[in-house]
């Protein structure tokens, strides 16, 4: 999957354009979704359902049918690795039915996705640079691993779970705080970055947290990152299983409104990247009057 991802990303410009815009699949450049998000990157948003991505790799690669195996072989084996963390998740909460959230990215009609996000090194291709300068990051004019420019912007994942690889080449950051950034070190031969999405957040009841994270272009080196997205179908409601709700002490009364994907997908399209969206599905309680996420 990484080498037909090179390999697309190192055509021509006008070749990747040909697969573009990304409305919302297919080639993107430096504009993420529809309300002015941009960052230093270039991006193959993909559809996980084997006939899109039959539909989609037409213009993609001349060796069509490699590229889509690879994908499709990619995306069932993520798929995978997401529904077991799924179930250990249910498992660890104590829900019964532990394939409870798995089960909804197993749906026929699930609406994954597949981003392969490409950053070229600033050094690499300065006409693609001149704009978001990050002042909080370090700007030094050592190049050996300097990230100066936001690639992909603040934002948190809107589905269930999200499965991303890297290259060896730092970039990635998470906000387990306001204003604290930590990097999180690549380990291409053996790690994934999990990522808990906003879904799973509201179907957990806030038990798992969606963090926020954003992706730093590093001065020097070519990073690329390979996305799953593990999503409901657009008709499934999310509600937190009853297991996690209490009326009686210690109460834990239900945090968010039941809601379907398609309407939490059409939140997030409608607002910006950095927006909190999960905010607007959240129930009031008596004590809960300011609301944060
Ligand atoms: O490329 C990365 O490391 C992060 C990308 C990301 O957060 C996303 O595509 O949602
Ligand atoms: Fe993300």
């Amino acid at each position: 999957m990484e080498d037909e991802s090179y390999s697309f990303f190192s055509k021509p410009f006008s070749q990747k354009q040909c697969v573009g815009p990304a409305n919302p699949y297919g080639y993107g450049c430096k504009n993420i979704g529809f309300n002015g998000d941009n960052g230093e990157v270039e991006y193959l948003l993909l559809h996980a359902n084997p006939l899109s991505i039959s539909q989609t790799s037409k213009n993609i690669s001349s060796d069509l049918i490699m590229f889509r195996c690879a994908v499709n072989e990619y995306v069932e084996a993520v798929r995978e690795l997401a529904c077991e963390i799924l179930e250990l998740m249910a498992q660890g909460l104590w829900i019964p039915d532990t394939s409870i959230f798995s089960n909804l990215i197993r749906d026929l009609h699930s609406d994954s996705l597949l981003r392969l996000n490409h950053y070229p090194s600033l050094s690499w291709t300065p006409h693609l640079h001149h704009h978001l300068v990050d002042h909080n990051s370090d700007t030094s004019p050592n190049c050996n691993s300097t990230l100066c420019k936001i690639g992909f912007g603040e934002h948190t994942d809107p589905q269930i779970l999200t499965i991303l690889r890297s290259n060896d080449v730092a970039g990635l950051q998470i906000s387990p705080q306001h204003g604290l950034w930590v990097p999180v070190s690549p380990h291409p031969c053996t790690a994934f970055s999990v990522f808990v999405g906003d879904t799973l957040q509201a179907l957990t009841n806030g038990r798992f947290k969606s963090v926020r994270h954003r992706a730093m272009v590093n001065s020097c080196k070519t990073r690329m990152s390979m996305v799953y997205f593990g999503a409901p179908s657009p008709n499934a409601r999310i509600c937190c299983p009853s297991e996690l709700v209490t009326t009686t002490t210690p109460h834990k009364p239900y945090l968010y409104r039941p809601f379907t994907w398609a309407e939490y997908k059409k939140a997030t399209y409608s607002r910006r990247l950095g927006d909190t969206r999960l905010q607007f599905f959240r129930l009031k309680s008596e004590n809960d009057e300011t609301i944060s996420e």
